[in-house]
């Protein structure tokens, strides 16, 4: 799927919130979206799924079957949870019993009598999450995915994206809580001044013993990560400045990024260097992730 040279605005008057962007999502891609508040990440998502009409640019090669969960999910329909997700079974032509596996892994079964208008947030975004998934997309499109969700959700949501992609199909996301992270091969475009650009990705390239550095000699900072092991799991810890350092289990030649678990650990900034210099002694590859302000 490929977006080209796309500009957007919401209507004459307002200011562009895309402009000649471009961006590419091969099948099995998991990408995470990121950018400040405001940049257009909700506006990009919205343009993929075929949401927003391009007025500038074009979109190519979009799959078929796409799943799109918005940020908010809009509950303010008079439908029963279960009758709702029977409606959208029927019009996307999916099976109707895969209504029952989903809500099943989604924790909300409990769910399936009540009235959307009376869900709470957690509990709408998991209709939202429900509807995108029941016709096997080959593009799923997830805004905020983990925002409200109950931990055992959190934790199974990355396993279903995993899926998705396993069997080709294109994941896009945007992510303010870092949970995608735990996700290997993910890659990552920001949003930004209205363009989009790609970062580093959780691709083996960018982790340790290619890119790791330790710490300055003589600069202090804030935190540290340790990682160790298998699955990965990504652990993300700021302190009260907000900054941190990531140290990255050290992964030997040949060895696949998909072995390595990233955590990062809060720790304070006088003890960031000797820390840092015990985890490398153990073996573990420190990498500085964010350095302290001045
Ligand atoms: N329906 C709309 N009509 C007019 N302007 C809009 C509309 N939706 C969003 N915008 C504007 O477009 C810009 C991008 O908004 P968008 O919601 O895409 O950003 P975002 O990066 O997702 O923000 P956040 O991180 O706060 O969710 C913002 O300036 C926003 O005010």
């Amino acid at each position: 799927m490929r977006m080209t040279n796309l500009s957007f605005r919401y209507g004459r008057r307002n200011p562009w919130v895309l402009s000649d962007a471009t961006l590419v999502l091969r099948p099995g891609d998991v990408t995470e979206i990121l950018g400040p508040n405001g940049a257009g990440k909700s506006t990009l998502l919205r343009l993929l799924a075929g949401l927003l009409r391009v007025a500038e640019g074009t979109i190519e090669d979009r799959p078929s079957v796409v799943g799109y969960a918005p940020e908010r999910f809009p509950a303010a329909q008079p439908f029963t949870v279960a009758a709702y997700l029977r409606h959208m079974a029927a019009i996307r032509g999916a099976d109707p019993r895969r209504i029952g596996e989903w809500t099943e892994r989604l924790g909300m079964d409990h769910l399936m009598g009540h009235r959307l208008p009376d869900l709470s947030k957690g509990s709408a975004h998991k209709v939202g999450l429900a509807q995108a998934l029941l016709c096997e997309p080959g593009l799923l499109i997830l805004d905020e995915p983990f925002a409200g969700l109950d931990t055992a959700t959190r934790a199974e949501l990355p396993t279903i994206i995993g899926e998705v992609a396993a069997r080709g199909g294109i994941v896009v996301a945007s992510d303010h809580q870092g949970e995608l992270r735990t996700l290997p091969d993910l890659r990552r475009h920001e949003v930004r001044d209205r363009t989009i650009r790609e970062l580093p990705g959780n691709t083996a390239q960018e982790l340790p013993g290619n890119t790791a550095h330790g710490l300055p000699g003589n600069t202090a900072h804030d935190t540290a990560g340790v990682a160790r092991g298998v699955p990965a799991q990504g652990v993300t810890a700021l302190n009260d400045s907000g900054h941190r350092i990531t140290t990255q289990d050290g992964i030997r030649p040949g060895e696949s990024s998909r072995s390595v678990t990233v955590l990062e650990v809060a720790v304070t900034t006088s003890r960031a260097e000797e820390l840092a210099d015990r985890l490398r002694a153990e073996g573990h590859v420190v990498r500085v992730a964010r350095e302290a302000a001045e």
